[in-house]
C-alpha cells in the first residue's frame, strides 16, 4: 500500500470539489435527454475472454455520473495503484499483509493459464482430480454406505465462507442439479439447525462434509461432533465413519483428530480466504449436487473474469467501474448501503453470499499501514430476489429519504418457461420498471393530472416520485454454470478495487474475533450466579435473567 488515506489522493480532492459544484445538477432524466447515446456509451457488453459464448450485460447508463466524473474517479483507482495491487494478488505475493498471506482464489479456477507461484498451488490439480473421483463415485453410487447402500443426502456442516457459497451456487444451479440427490446445510450453533437436518436424513444414505477451513471453528466442530454423534448411534462401529465423514479443510492434524481418514480430506491452503473459498475444495457438495464438470464451467466462468479484470483498461474493467460508481455514491453522497437484487429466483441468496463477501472484506475502519480512516468504507449489503423485494421494501428505495444504490440482475432466458414463459415476462417487466422508475420517479405535475382536480394536496405530494436513485442492471442470457462463475468473480473483483482505493486489507476479518473470544469466557461462567464475574451489569443482569429461567 502506498501508506496514504484516500483523502490525499489528488483525484479525491477533485471529485468532492466536482460533487460539492455538480450534484444538484446530476439529474438522471435530464442527462438522458441531453445525451440520446447514454445507454451505449454507459453500457458494456462482456465477452469472456476464453469463452465467446459467456457473455453478460451491464447498463450502467442510470448512475449520476457523466463522463468527466467516471474519468475522475478512474484516476482515483490509478492513484490508489489499483493495477499494481492487481499485478501483485495475480503474483502471489503477500497482500494479506496482516496475515502474511497470499490471496490467490484466482488459482484455484487458473487452468495453468496465469503463471503463479506459491506453495500449494500445483496441488490444485490434484484436489480437483480427488473432488471429480469423489463426486463421480457418490453420484454414480459406486460410493456404499455402511450397509451397502447408496447416498442420497449429503449435508455440509460449516459457516460462514464455509458455507455461503456451496449454499448460494446450489442454490443458483439447481438446474443442473442430480434431483436424486438432497444438499443440506448445517451452520449455526443453534441445536435446532442440526436437529431439524437430521430429520430429514437417513443414517445410511447420508454423507457429512465438515467443512473447516481451520477446522477450530466451535459452531462448526460442534456440530460435527453431534452428527457423528447421532450417526454412530445407528451404525455402533466407528470404523463406519469413514464412508460417511469427509474433511474440508486446510488442517490435516485436526481433521485425522477428529476421525477422519486423511484419505477422505479434501485440502486446501492458506491463501484462499474463507469467503473466498467456493472454488476450492469448499466447493465440494457443489461438486457432488451438480456434478464435477459443471463444477469446472463454475471455475472456468469466473476464470475468464479474472483474465478481463487483470487484462482490460480500466475505462472498460467491468468490475472497476462497479467498483468507482461504488465510491462515488459511498464516498460523495453519503449513501450507507448497496442494495442486491436479483430477479432470478434461483439467486436467492446472492446478497446473503455477498453480505459476508463485501462486509468481511471491506468493513474496516484502520488503513493497511494502521492509520484511522476519515472516510467510509465498505458499505452495508442486503437485498431479496424480486419480486420479493417489491412488496417488501421498495417503498423506502423510491421514496424514503435515503439513497440506496442497487444492482438490478436477470436471465433473458429462465429455466422453468412455464405457461409460456408468462411469469417470465412479468418477471423481467419489472426488471425493466423498477430502475426505470428509481430513476425518473413522478413528478407533482403527473400527479395532479392522473387525480383530478378534487384531490387533497397531502395526497398529491404522497404519490410523487423524486426519482434520481441510481442503478445498475446486469442482464445474461441463462443463468448457466459458467455466467455464475464469472458473476460472483465480478463482484470479488470490485470487492478488490475498493479495498485498495480506501487503502484497507480486505482479506483479514479481526472483527470477527472479539466477540469468539468473550463468549468463550461466558459459556465458562454459565453454571451458576455467583460464576458470572467481570462484566458490566447488563451482560450481568442478562446471565443471570437465563440462569433463574432456563430448564435444562
Ligand atoms: O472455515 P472456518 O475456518 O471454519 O471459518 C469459518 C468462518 O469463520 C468466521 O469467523 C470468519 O472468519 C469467516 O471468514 C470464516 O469463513
Amino acid at each position: 500500500m502506498s501508506g496514504k488515506l484516500a483523502t490525499e489522493y489528488s483525484s479525491w480532492k477533485k471529485l468532492q470539489q466536482i460533487y460539492d459544484a455538480e450534484h444538484p445538477r446530476l439529474i438522471l432524466k435530464e442527462l438522458f435527454s441531453q445525451d440520446p447515446h447514454r445507454f451505449s456509451k454507459f453500457s458494456k457488453e462482456y465477452v469472456d475472454p476464453t469463452d465467446p459464448n459467456t457473455t453478460f450485460l451491464l447498463d450502467y447508463s442510470k448512475n449520476l455520473v457523466t463522463q468527466p466524473i467516471l474519468d475522475t474517479l478512474l484516476s482515483l483507482a490509478s492513484e490508489a495503484q489499483l493495477e499494481t495491487y492487481r499485478d501483485k494478488m495475480f503474483a502471489g505475493e503477500r497482500i494479506n499483509t496482516s496475515e502474511d498471506r497470499a490471496v490467490l482464489h484466482v488459482a484455484l479456477r487458473n487452468f495453468d493459464d496465469f503463471k503463479i507461484q506459491e506453495n500449494g498451488v500445483e496441488e490444485v490439480a490434484s484436489v480437483l482430480a480427488h473432488m471429480k473421483e469423489f463426486s463421480e463415485a457418490i453420484r454414480s453410487g459406486s460410493w456404499k454406505g455402511y450397509t451397502g447402500k447408496t447416498i442420497n443426502t449429503i449435508v455440509n456442516i460449516g459457516i460462514g465462507g464455509s458455507d455461503l457459497g456451496p449454499v448460494m451456487v446450489t442454490e443458483a444451479l439447481k438446474p443442473y442439479a442430480k434431483r436424486d440427490l438432497t444438499a443440506l446445510f448445517v451452520s449455526n450453533i443453534d441445536g435446532t439447525h442440526l436437529a431439524e437436518t437430521l430429520r430429514e436424513c437417513d443414517p445410511e444414505r447420508t454423507l457429512f462434509i465438515i467443512a473447516s477451513k481451520t477446522f477450530t471453528t466451535q459452531e462448526t466442530i460442534t456440530n460435527a461432533e453431534s452428527a457423528r454423534a447421532w450417526f454412530l448411534s445407528f451404525a455402533k462401529d466407528k470404523a463406519h465413519v469413514a464412508k460417511h465423514f469427509v474433511a474440508l479443510s486446510t488442517n490435516t492434524k485436526a481433521v485425522t483428530a477428529f476421525g477422519i481418514d486423511e484419505a477422505n480430506m479434501f485440502q486446501f491452503w492458506d491463501w484462499v480466504g474463507g469467503r473466498y473459498s467456493l472454488w476450492s475444495a469448499i466447493g465440494l457438495s457443489i461438486a457432488l449436487y451438480i456434478g464435477y464438470d459443471n463444477f469446472e464451467s463454475l471455475l472456468k466462468g469466473a476464470h475468464g473474469m479474472d483474465k478481463h479484470f487483470k487484462e482490460t483498461p480500466l475505462e472498460s474493467n467491468l468490475p472497476v467501474l462497479l467498483a468507482v460508481v461504488g465510491v462515488w455514491y459511498n464516498d460523495f453522497y453519503g449513501a450507507q448501503t448497496h442494495a442486491l437484487l436479483p430477479y432470478d429466483q434461483y439467486l436467492h441468496k446472492f446478497a446473503d453470499y455477498f453480505q459476508q463477501g463485501d462486509m468481511e472484506s471491506n468493513g474496516k475502519f484502520v488503513t493497511k499501514s494502521g492509520e484511522r480512516v476519515d472516510y467510509q468504507t465498505g458499505p452495508i449489503i442486503w437485498g431479496a430476489a424480486g419480486t420479493n423485494g417489491q412488496h417488501s421494501f421498495y417503498q423506502l428505495v423510491h421514496q424514503g429519504t435515503k439513497l440506496i444504490p442497487a444492482d438490478f440482475l436477470a436471465p433473458a432466458t429462465s429455466h422453468n418457461p412455464i405457461a409460456d414463459s408468462k411469469h417470465h415476462r412479468i418477471l423481467l417487466s419489472n426488471f425493466f420498471a423498477q430502475p426505470e422508475a428509481l430513476a425518473f420517479g413522478k413528478t407533482e405535475e403527473e400527479v395532479r393530472k392522473e387525480l383530478g382536480s378534487g384531490a387533497s394536496e397531502a395526497l398529491v405530494k404522497s404519490k410523487v416520485f423524486e426519482g434520481n436513485r441510481p442503478s445498475n442492471s446486469i442482464m445474461f442470457p441463462l443463468l448457466t454454470p459458467r455466467t455464475l462463475g464469472a458473476l460472483i468473480a465480478l463482484y470479488e473483483h470490485k470487492i478488490f478495487t475498493q479495498g485498495v482505493i480506501w487503502g484497507i486489507n480486505s482479506f483479514d476479518q479481526m472483527g470477527v474475533e472479539l466477540g469468539k473470544v468473550l463468549a468463550k469466557n461466558i459459556l465458562s461462567q454459565l453454571g451458576k450466579p455467583s460464576d458470572v464475574t467481570g462484566h458490566d451489569s447488563s451482560t450481568t443482569g442478562l446471565i443471570h435473567y437465563y440462569q433463574k429461567n432456563r430448564k435444562e
